[in-house]
Formats: C-alpha cells, structure tokens, sequence
C-alpha cells in the first residue's frame, strides 16, 4: 500500500492564455491531496469521501464500467470519476500492467473545482501512489507529463501542462506550451478567498475557445495576458512585489473580459483591492471558488471575511514540496 501526495496551486498569472501557447506561472500551495493505492485483483474501487456529491464509494471492473449507486447525474458522476479513471489508466500503461487492479482512497484538503488545481493534485498523486505500488519509480518529469496526458483527456483536449507540472515539482514554475521550468520566487504573502461555488474547468476553456474564434479582440486579450506574464516574470525575478500586484490586477480584468469571472469572484477581488492588498485575481478556470491576492498585512484577509459571498479566507504560503510518497 503506498500513499502518495501533491499540493495545489494558485496562478499568479496566465491561466486561460496558457492554452493557447502563452506563457503562465503558477505557484504550488501548502493545501495537499493524498491518494493511496492499494493493489487488488483486478477491477477498480475509488473511495473519494472529499467529493462533494457527498462523498462514496465506487466499485467496479474495468471492462463493465457500473454505475456507482447515488443520486446524482450520470454526467457529474463520470466528471467526477474522470480524472482518477484516467490516472489509473496511465498507471497500468506506465508500468506495462493492463490488469492491475487498485483499491483507490483520495483524502483531499484542496476544495474542488475552485482554481486550486485538485484535478492535478489528485491526478499527479495517484499516478505516482499507483506506480510506486506496482514497484515502478518514474520521473517527476514523467509523472507531470502523464498527469498532463489525464487532464487533456478528461478537458476534452483543452489543458496546459501548467497544473500538473506545477503540482508534480512544487514551487513556482514557468510553463509555456511543451517547455515547463521551475522558476525561483520570492515568498508571496497570499491570501485565498474562496465562495464556496466551483466551475466547470472544460466548459469555461471552451467557452473561452468560443469567444477567441469568433472575435478579434478576444484573442488579442488572450495575447495581452500572455504580455502581462511576460512583465510578470521579470518583476518576479526582480522580487518586486508591488508590480507583481499590479499585473495581477490587470491579469483579472482581461479575465473578466473573457467571461470566465463571476459576480462573487469580482466582489472578492474588489474587496481585497479596497482593503489596499498589493493585488488580486481570480485563479484557475474561474467561474466561481477562489480570488489570490497579495498582502502582507491582516487588511485583506479581514476585508475577505466580511466580503457577501466570500465563505472562507485564508493565508497560503508557496510549497516547494511537489508530488511525495508519504508512506511506503
Ligand atoms: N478529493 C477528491 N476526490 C476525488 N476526486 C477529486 C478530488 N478533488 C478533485 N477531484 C477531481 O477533480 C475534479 C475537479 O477538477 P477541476 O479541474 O474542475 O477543478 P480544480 O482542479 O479544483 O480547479 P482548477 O482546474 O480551476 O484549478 C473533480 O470533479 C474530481 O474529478
Ligand atoms: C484554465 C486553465 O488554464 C487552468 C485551470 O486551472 C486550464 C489549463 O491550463 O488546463
Ligand atoms: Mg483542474
């Protein structure tokens, strides 16, 4: 039995726009998801009591596929499901082992289609749980690239490297198309508030797709936050943390303009620019979940716990730790 870990992540910038070519960097987080694997005789069964269809277990071989028995939609189900079906399915490819079967238990404290990125978590740390359990020890490069492989087919084609890559290896990284590099960061005073709500992450980037083939302007938007990373990138090297938070100012209003933010997500971003934080965004595929902003005092923090609408706030600190066997 192996259980293995991954953090998620905030995007200081660039999340959308990385889809399409432009550069992004996300920045791991203390907030982890931990799978176990156990190996079994064959056929598959996922215990996800985190998942908010109010937590279940699922059971099934590989080749009938049954439903699991709850009340919910197929659809929100097979959403549901994908991302671990998928990386148990690079796990058996990874080790040549067709017929493993798992015994599968997700614990997760990353809230979910909320921008945090627990769809990469969950696929980088099982796929390592997985293999590691079938005595394989893979690459951190081949565990990002194969937990990029679950997150393009669950998104039907429509996913960066970016999530994975940084969940697999930690820290801030830089990510733009195939070429994905750990970058150095100064550490950021982040402060997360999250609605509660979560969205679609393949909806919202096809919706986004939508926008960007019939308009002009929609794809000069996407090209101007990939113009914000790359002025992103060199306050980051220089450490300067007041541009940082401009840029990302910025960053959330090209965002906005591409549809992907939404009333609460707004009203925490404006909280938190009133409260003078350094500067605030939506993260990840937006539509609803969490805002980052930058603020090194209790300010913004506050200003969130008092935002309608906001249902947490918190502080998280960049983790440098990726992808981890916690026990063997
Ligand atoms: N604790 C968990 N247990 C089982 N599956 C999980 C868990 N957390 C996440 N997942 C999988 O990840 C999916 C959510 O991924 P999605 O990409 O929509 O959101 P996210 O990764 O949290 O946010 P973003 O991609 O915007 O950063 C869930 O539907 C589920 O399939
Ligand atoms: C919206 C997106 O850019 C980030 C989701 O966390 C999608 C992706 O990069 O796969
Ligand atoms: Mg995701």
């Amino acid at each position: 039995m192996v259980t293995a870990s991954a953090p998620g992540k905030v995007y200081l910038f660039g999340e959308h726009a990385v889809v399409y070519g432009e550069p992004a960097v996300p920045c791991a987080i203390g907030l982890r998801a931990s799978v176990t694997a156990h190996e079994r005789e064959g056929g598959l069964r996922i215990r996800a009591d985190d998942l908010s269809l109010s937590g279940f277990t699922v059971e099934y071989d590989g080749d009938s596929n049954n439903r699991p028995d709850i009340d919910a939609p197929d659809s929100l189900v097979e959403a549901a499901m994908g991302y671990v079906d998928e990386a148990v399915a690079q796990v058996r490819d990874a080790a040549d082992a067709p017929d493993a079967g798992f015994d599968i238990t997700i614990e997760s404290e990353i809230p979910l289609g909320a921008g945090l990125g627990s769809s990469a978590a969950v696929a980088a740390a099982a796929i390592e749980a997985g293999t590691r359990e079938l005595g394989v020890e893979l690459p951190s490069e081949e565990i990002a690239e194969r937990a990029y492989q679950v997150e393009n087919t669950v998104q039907n084609g429509q996913a960066s490297r970016a999530d994975t890559f940084c969940s697999t290896m930690g820290g801030a990284v830089r990510v733009e198309g195939e070429d994905c590099q750990p970058i150095d960061s100064p550490d950021l005073p982040f402060v997360i508030g999250y609605d509660g709500g979560a969205g679609d992450t393949g909806a919202l980037v096809a919706g986004v797709r939508d926008l960007r083939d019939q308009y002009d302007f929609a794809a000069d938007t996407v090209e101007a936050i990939g113009d914000v990373v790359r002025r992103g990138e060199r306050a980051l090297a220089a450490e300067n943390v007041t541009e940082i938070g401009k840029l990302m100012d910025f960053n959330h209003g090209l965002l906005s303009a591409l549809g992907v933010s939404s009333r609460t997500l707004d009203s925490m971003v404006w909280a938190a620019r009133n409260a003078d934080g350094l500067g605030a965004k939506l993260t990840g595929a937006g539509g609803g979940g969490c805002i980052v902003a930058l603020d090194e005092t209790p300010e913004t923090l506050t200003a969130l716990e008092y935002t309608p609408g906001c249902e947490e706030a918190f502080r998280a600190e960049l983790d440098t730790d990726g992808v981890r066997v916690e026990t063997e």
